[in-house]
């Protein structure tokens, strides 16, 4: 008998009920018992959802973010949160948000840095070790939400979920410069400790994550997985090794030969290699194939996956498990949310589209159909088989998916598409003698607070309380209002403040032709912050201009340049669910061409600077090394296109934030973009040393406010932060902006940040025309952040 479990739950809340609470108890506005007593009602929830499995993840909810719940579990906290007074969940959250000095305590706090999870939209909160770092357990979290599972699941179905030490380490940072591998023996006997805690609790097996097992490691890494494997034998549930989102490759015979009971392995991504693993695994062990895609939105075609699965699971008998390929964090909640509208909520889909998609509730259910019909003949399964076959074959012949115009445009695009007039150098001169900016010119990335005012009105003309007449009337009076801040501050590049956006992707999603997008397909980004993928099902194309009536009305209301602004080509496919019937590169193509067509409109309506995003550029990277020039290519290339249809006076800025060039510099170089910004801030200027040695040719805008964290930089730390850059790139070719958009961030906030930014700025300014080399400040009066 095959089992079938799952490997993690999203743990929003399938109305986002987390992030509600989350937010109120930041704010004050509720208790902490009333955050911990929503946390425990969505875990239940989630359990009641999977209780039809065999095995139930326990320990994969979080209260911010799973990496930093391990880091608390290990006993690993920054220096600068041990020993403060409060709680152990205002430690938690210190960490996770930083703090600013307003306390009364005086207790600023910077907050861990965060970076993506592997190749996907969500960020953890990083690791933070030195030679010196001592780990110890603190296994209260786990063993209470064990204990809840235990109670409301039995015993035999609830497994609990850990990030395993190799990937803890890999994942880690070394403050100091040490190797955080080198901590791997004082790590172990903590993992021992957990693995016995959990073993007496009752629980037979444990699921522990080293997805690392799916990218390029060396030898020494390597060998971490057997010595951490063979010293964690004694006294511990069965283990269960789980790797995912991607192919194990050279580290097949490593995953498994490891000295654990089974191995979890992408059935998806890792498709091709499911018969070797099979071949090469120990008698004794189980293999749990991950079947349905845990990072994508379409009903898996089941008959296909039968097809292939059935063979393997003859050979495997009772050692296979099923499950979906990767945790369902990655996916929204529940696809019956979108069936039916109230008044509240308008149906968004239509129901041929809800026919082709599966969300987690809907994927665990097609793991344990797959479960089924594997166990107990194709026939005990058929109606619903007969169903989803039906399901496949409407989307696959759907007249909505293919459209020939579209095609005939890419196949229309020549080299010229991709090529400026000129290079960098000439169209510099031609854009500063237009733009007349200062030197050290300042300009933000793009979006200004969303308040809850802008998110109310948003809503209401969603429901059709508001006019859309209504609706343009308020949005244009928020651009106003950022205009007029901005002019009040001094900064040199203007933008609208992206008012009228719900996101950045989902934005522009709405607007294309060949996608759809759900009202409540929720995914966690980071924390509390939610994003709402838009659905990429067909050829896409671009009925109408999308930004340039907003982008005028913001010109119309200065005289300062307004950068008109624009999400990549790239940064849509890689934040959209996209297409699984046709290459990414393929959906990428057709998403330039409509960018395209958007800036040349900007730049016919007199938009003089167009920044276009690819904040996702570098997470679209494969995981394999040896996929990554095949990926920037066409990347690289679909941003060249979206970009270059314009006159060497149009200045091109692009923006990405947790970014670390040092592996694609080169890329980065190739987009050719006048102006790259970039989050810089809680790196200290390192990520600028790899522009520096590769001589990046054009302008460069390092982030010098940290825009995830409440805290007001001071204009020192600024000036400080921009004096480290200006010994690595040219003066001439350094803007002073924030690493990111301020769209998370309150008035509040912004308005003291930016005005200690414009500050900077003019010492910077200063400090050059009287050639001054010292970042000697002098002493400026900051305000403080009001709480959030
Ligand atoms: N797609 C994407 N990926 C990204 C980023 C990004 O900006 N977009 N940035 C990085 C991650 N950073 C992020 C930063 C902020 C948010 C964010 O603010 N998300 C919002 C939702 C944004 C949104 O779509 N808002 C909609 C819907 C708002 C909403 O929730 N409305 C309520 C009601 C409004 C209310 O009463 O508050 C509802 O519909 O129920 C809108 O503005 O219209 C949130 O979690 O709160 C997400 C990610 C990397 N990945
Ligand atoms: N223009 C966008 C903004 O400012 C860029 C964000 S990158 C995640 O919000
Ligand atoms: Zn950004």
């Amino acid at each position: 008998m095959a089992l079938v479990h799952n490997l993690g739950f999203p743990r929003i809340g399938a109305k986002r009920e987390l992030k509600f609470a989350q937010e109120g108890f930041w704010k004050g506005a509720s208790s902490a018992d009333q955050l911990l007593s929503t946390a425990k009602l969505i875990r239940a929830a989630n359990w009641q959802q999977q209780a039809d499995l065999d095995l139930v993840p326990v320990g994969d909810f979080s209260l911010y973010d799973q990496v930093l719940d391990m880091s608390f579990t290990l006993g690993n906290l920054p220096a600068r949160v041990q020993g403060l007074e409060g709680s152990e969940l205002d430690r938690y959250f210190r960490v996770a948000r930083g703090r600013s000095a307003q306390d009364s305590d005086c207790n600023s706090v910077h907050a861990g840095e965060m970076t993506k999870w592997f190749d996907t939209n969500y960020h953890y909160i990083v690791p933070e070790v030195t030679a010196d770092t001592r780990f110890s357990l603190n296994p209260e979290r786990i063993l209470t939400q064990l204990a809840e599972a235990q109670i409301q699941l039995g015993l035999a179905k609830a497994k609990p979920v850990i990030i395993g030490p190799v990937t803890y380490l890999w994942l880690s940072k070394a403050k100091d410069g040490s190797d955080p591998l080198a901590l791997l023996d004082q790590l172990l006997p903590v993992y021992s400790a957990l693995l016995e805690q959990l073993a007496d609790a009752g629980v037979a097996w444990v699921q522990i994550d080293e997805p690392i097992l799916v990218t390029d490691l060396d030898t020494r890494w390597k060998q971490a997985f057997e010595h951490a494997y063979h010293t964690l034998k004694a006294n511990r549930p069965q283990v269960l090794v789980a790797t995912y989102f991607g192919t194990l490759q050279d580290n097949l015979q490593l995953a498994c030969n490891l000295p654990v009971a089974g191995l979890h392995i992408d059935g998806v991504r890792g498709r091709e290699e499911v018969t070797k693993v099979v071949d090469w695994l120990p008698g004794h062990k189980v293999l749990s194939i991950g079947a349905v895609d845990g990072r994508n939105i379409w009903k898996t075609d089941l008959k296909r996956v039968l097809d292939w699965l059935e063979p393997v699971a003859a050979k495997l008998g009772d050692r296979l498990w099923l499950a979906p390929s990767c945790s369902l964090l990655h996916v929204p909640v529940d696809l019956e949310s979108e069936v039916s509208g109230d008044e509240d909520k308008p149906a968004t889909l239509d129901s041929e589209l809800i026919r082709w998609l599966a969300f987690a509730r809907q994927k665990l259910v097609e793991v344990q159909l797959l479960g089924r019909a594997v166990n107990e003949g194709r026939e005990a399964v058929a109606e619903q088989l007969a169903d989803n076959q039906a399901a496949i074959t409407s989307r696959r012949l759907s007249e909505r998916v293919h459209n020939r115009s579209v095609k005939a445009g890419v196949g229309g695009v020549t080299s010229g598409f991709g090529q400026r007039q000129s290079a960098y150098a000439q169209r510099a001169a031609k854009q500063a003698e237009r733009l007349k900016l200062p030197l050290y010119p300042t300009t933000t990335i793009g979006s200004f607070p969303q308040t809850a005012e802008i998110r109310k009105a948003r809503l209401a003309y969603k429901k059709h309380e508001l006019s859309e007449a209504d609706y343009q009337t308020q949005m244009k009076a928020e651009i106003e209002r950022a205009v007029l801040e901005q002019e009040k501050l001094g900064l040199d590049l203007l933008v609208h403040g992206e008012a009228e956006r719900n996101d950045m992707v989902e934005y522009f999603g709405e607007q294309l032709e060949g996608y759809a997008f759900s009202r409540f397909g929720w995914v966690q980004s980071y924390g509390s912050r939610c994003v709402k993928p838009p659905i990429l099902f067909g050829d896409i194309s671009r009925p109408e201009p999308m930004t340039v009536a907003w982008t005028q009305f913001a010109q119309s209301l200065t005289d300062k340049p307004m950068k008109g602004m624009l999400t990549g080509p790239v940064t849509i496919l890689n934040w959209s669910f996209v297409r699984d019937d046709q290459p990414r590169k393929e959906s990428c193509m057709q998403l330039a061409l409509a960018i395209r067509q958007e800036v040349q409109d900007l730049e016919a309506a007199g938009v003089h600077v167009i920044q276009i995003d690819e904040a996702a550029l570098r997470e679209g990277l494969p995981l394999r090394r040896s996929e990554w020039q095949h990926y920037l290519d066409w990347a690289v290339n679909c941003f060249r296109i979206s970009a270059n249809g314009v006159s060497d006076e149009t200045q091109i800025h692009t923006h990405m934030c947790y970014s670390e060039f040092n592996d694609i510099i080169e890329s980065i170089a190739r987009m050719d973009a006048d102006v790259i910004t970039i989050e810089t801030s809680r790196s200290d200027m390192e990520l600028l040393d790899v522009f520096e040695a590769f001589e990046y040719p054009n302008e460069i805008g390092p982030g010098v406010y940290d825009i995830h964290s409440p805290n007001i930089p001071s204009v020192e730390q600024m000036v400080s932060l921009m004096s480290k850059a200006a010994e690595r790139i040219p003066a001439e070719r350094l803007w002073v902006n924030p690493d990111c958009g301020l769209k998370t961030r309150q008035w509040a906030e912004v308005i003291p940040a930016l005005e200690n930014m414009v500050a900077a700025a003019r010492i910077l300014r200063l400090q050059t025309a009287s050639g001054e080399a010292s970042s000697q400040v002098p002493v400026q009066v900051q305000r403080e952040a009001e709480p959030v």
